[in-house]
């Protein structure tokens, strides 16, 4: 039988060799060294790869410093961090994998001795500072950032940029009534609230050809928040502008209680790929390969997004092999018996 979790999957000129992806994650691990890229990093990544991730996707990494989630952050604001991320990316590429980076800002949820930035004053929580509102200026600067960013990820070889407009961070503050109460051309209409993303998208088009991903929550878990029918209105715009996937996550935008349950984001990525006709990648609580072969049996997404599957262990795919019958190529210690 084929098996869909190892087949392979091209978009553009780059084919993963598996539809297993390491999805983003924060290892705040920078050590307040201005977002370079440490040992750890090394290590961390390229464990995943040799474990035989497709495509392994470094965490949020900051286009500016002020919109690093922490100290602790990845950066890439600067041409002085192309020489650790391509360090990076050469370790990934060593085990045939694909390597990704997430672009990121992380507005009002920047938690950082610095003044932060978000589309409206309004802060996410007591213990986080209450940001300044972004003036035309300051968000030509981020979307150039952005594109700046997607330059650097190309000289640093990385296959694939994602941009993070999910959790309640900056893109997903402008597209969310709940975070968004600008007056001017970048809120209101849901038209004025996706403007923000879309010039992001523009700017980085204009330098980086290869495949672009974006993150979005799916859902608000709030009743004045975002609904299926405005994410369907902004995937499709998305598509329009040449975005290849949409990778669907939720909520993170306004403190809200959720009830996670295996696969329980599935269901958006399935409606988006349904209806705005986009590609997209599913993520949350899927820990085993017969769950992420069906997903992909069953056409609900296109791509496998592993979190803490792969945070406990680098061989996931090794796992997810044994138990789909297929026979994973690697490193002999996989079928060494002791
Ligand atoms: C330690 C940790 C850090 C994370 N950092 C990010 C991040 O940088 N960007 C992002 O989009 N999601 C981030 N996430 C969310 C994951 O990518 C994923 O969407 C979520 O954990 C659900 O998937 P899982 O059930 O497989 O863990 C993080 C999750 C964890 C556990």
């Amino acid at each position: 039988m084929k098996h869909l979790l190892f087949s392979p999957y091209t978009i553009k000129s780059v084919t993963l060799k598996n539809r297993i992806v390491m999805s983003p994650m924060c290892m705040y691990s920078s050590h307040n060294q201005d977002g370079h890229t440490q040992p750890f990093h090394l290590a961390h990544y390229e464990s995943r790869a040799a474990g035989q991730v497709g495509l392994v996707m470094t965490e949020a990494t900051s286009v500016t410093p002020e919109g690093r989630i922490s100290h602790e952050d990845l950066g890439i604001w600067s041409d002085d961090h192309t020489e650790g991320l391509s360090t990076l990316t050469e370790a990934i590429h060593r085990h045939g994998a694909k390597a990704g980076i997430q672009l990121a800002h992380a507005g009002r949820k920047a938690n950082l001795d610095s003044d932060i930035y978000a589309p409206s004053a309004s802060s996410f929580s007591e213990s986080l500072k209450t940001p300044v509102e972004m003036n035309e200026q300051q968000i030509s600067y981020t979307v150039q950032s952005f594109k700046e960013g997607a330059e650097r990820a190309k000289e640093s070889r990385f296959d694939i940029i994602e941009l993070h407009g999910a959790h309640g961070y900056l893109i997903n503050q402008f597209l969310s009534p709940l975070t968004n109460f600008r007056t001017d051309k970048y809120g209101g209409s849901r038209e004025k609230r996706y403007r923000f993303l879309s010039e992001i998208i523009d700017a980085v088009r204009e330098s980086w050809t290869g495949p672009l991903f974006v993150r979005i929550s799916g859902a608000e878990y709030h009743e004045n928040g975002n609904k299926m029918e405005d994410f369907i209105y902004f995937a499709e715009k998305m598509k329009a502008q040449g975005v290849d996937l949409i990778d669907v996550s939720s909520g993170g935008v306004v403190p809200a209680p959720i009830d996670p349950y295996p696969g329980y984001q599935v269901k958006y990525a399935e409606k988006i790929k349904a209806e705005a006709g986009i590609d997209t990648g599913a993520v949350g609580l899927i820990t085993s390969g017969n769950q992420a072969e069906e997903i992909l049996r069953n056409e609900r997404a296109d791509l496998i997004f592993l979190a803490r599957a792969l945070l406990k262990n680098p061989y996931w795919p090794k796992q997810a092999a044994d138990e789909l019958g297929y026979k994973l190529e690697g490193p002999r210690q996989y079928t060494r018996a002791w």
